[in-house]
């Protein structure tokens, strides 16, 4: 049997929810991952040291005795966040940065910024004292494509942004676009991006061809397959600022499987065995580890982690769904065959 070990992976981009659901999530994604950056997109969002905090502990209570985690909070940037929340978030090493939503781009965005310009006293001061920026890139203007909006978010915010404060870390979130590809691999080195495992296993013909699948839906959503392609050219390269981040997005059955359907894929439960798909695929398993790894502990100044973790090469299946204390949920790649699993 193959087997490969690595080092415990981090998770530098997820969505754990609140309450009652902690106890599903939680443990699904420190099974694998020691660090997580802990996404603020709650209902009220998550917008200060101390209501992230708050938030933390939750997460820590409903982490099994016999799991080790760190979840890294993000603060929800708004238009009132002021120069002395950043100065707080940056003296506290719990607090990994501010993100940035566009009012009304994705879940839990309305309270989002609706002036990207209107940041620049904020943006200052987190370059000033070195608190990343992490972006949900893309526009949400209505005449605006939405196969287009990361693009556009690109052109209009994110160069002007990096040419402004070329001191300030960014992370381009769940990149989707050679467009992104391009302006991560050309920016300054204070710039990188995360990449999810459905961005890199398919392209938007597994959204619409045959039948509209919802658990394929996500934010932003899925490209053709000339930029799928792009973004696995970037993940094969070995470039340092491309890195993983799941984007792992929970969402119960009901509100995925209905008229108007709710944006994210639930991919924690087999997150790092969809990337060693991915990697396999095209014979460079060689690779999962610096991109799962190293390289996104070193873009945010950490040590990678001492721990490891073994994968073997043993076909197993997604699960239908799963019961979680919110209802019935269907996991990504639901019912599919993976090749690589986590050994005990
Ligand atoms: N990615 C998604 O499709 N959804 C995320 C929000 C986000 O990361 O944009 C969610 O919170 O559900
Ligand atoms: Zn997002
Ligand atoms: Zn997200």
């Amino acid at each position: 049997m193959q087997q490969l070990t690595i080092a415990r992976p981090d998770d530098w981009h997820l969505h754990l929810r609140d309450g009652a659901l902690l106890q599903t999530t939680v443990p699904a994604s420190a099974r694998v991952f020691h660090r997580a950056v802990v996404m603020p997109n709650l209902v009220p969002p998550v917008t200060t040291v101390e209501m992230a905090l708050a938030y933390r502990e939750r997460i820590m209570a409903a982490l099994p005795a016999e799991m080790t985690f760190e979840p890294l909070m993000a603060l929800y940037l708004t238009a009132d966040t002021s120069v002395a929340e950043v100065k707080k978030a940056a003296a506290d090493r719990r607090i990994i940065g501010f993100k940035l939503y566009p009012s009304g781009a994705t879940t839990n965005s309305a309270a989002g910024v609706k002036s990207v310009e209107a940041l620049a006293p904020v943006l200052e001061a987190m370059q000033q004292h070195g608190v990343p920026l992490l972006v949900h890139g893309e526009v949400t203007d209505k005449e605006i494509d939405i196969f287009d909006r990361e693009r556009v978010f690109i052109e209009r915010h994110l160069i002007p942004i990096t040419q402004q404060f070329p001191g300030l870390k960014l992370i381009l979130e769940h990149i989707t676009t050679g467009d992104a590809v391009d302006f991560v691999s050309e920016a300054n080195e204070n710039v990188a991006a995360t990449m999810t495992p459905q961005h890199l296993l398919m392209n938007r013909n597994d959204l619409l061809v045959g039948g509209v699948r919802p658990h394929n839906y996500c934010l932003p959503i899925l490209k053709r397959r000339e930029h799928q392609l792009r973004l696995q050219q970037a993940a094969l390269s070995g470039n340092p600022k491309f890195f993983l981040g799941t984007d792992s997005a929970p969402h119960v059955q009901a509100n995925k499987e209905t008229s108007c359907g709710c944006a994210g894929c639930y991919s924690a439960p087999a997150a790092i065995e969809l990337y060693a798909e991915f990697f396999a695929q095209h014979q460079a398993l060689d690779k999962l580890e610096n991109f799962a790894s190293v390289f996104g502990a070193a873009f945010y100044g950490f040590e990678k982690n001492q721990e490891t973790i073994t994968l073997s090469q043993s076909p197993w299946q997604v699960a239908a769904t799963l019961d979680t204390a919110d209802g019935p949920m269907v996991p990504y790649y639901a019912g599919n065959t993976l090749q690589w699993q986590v050994s005990e």
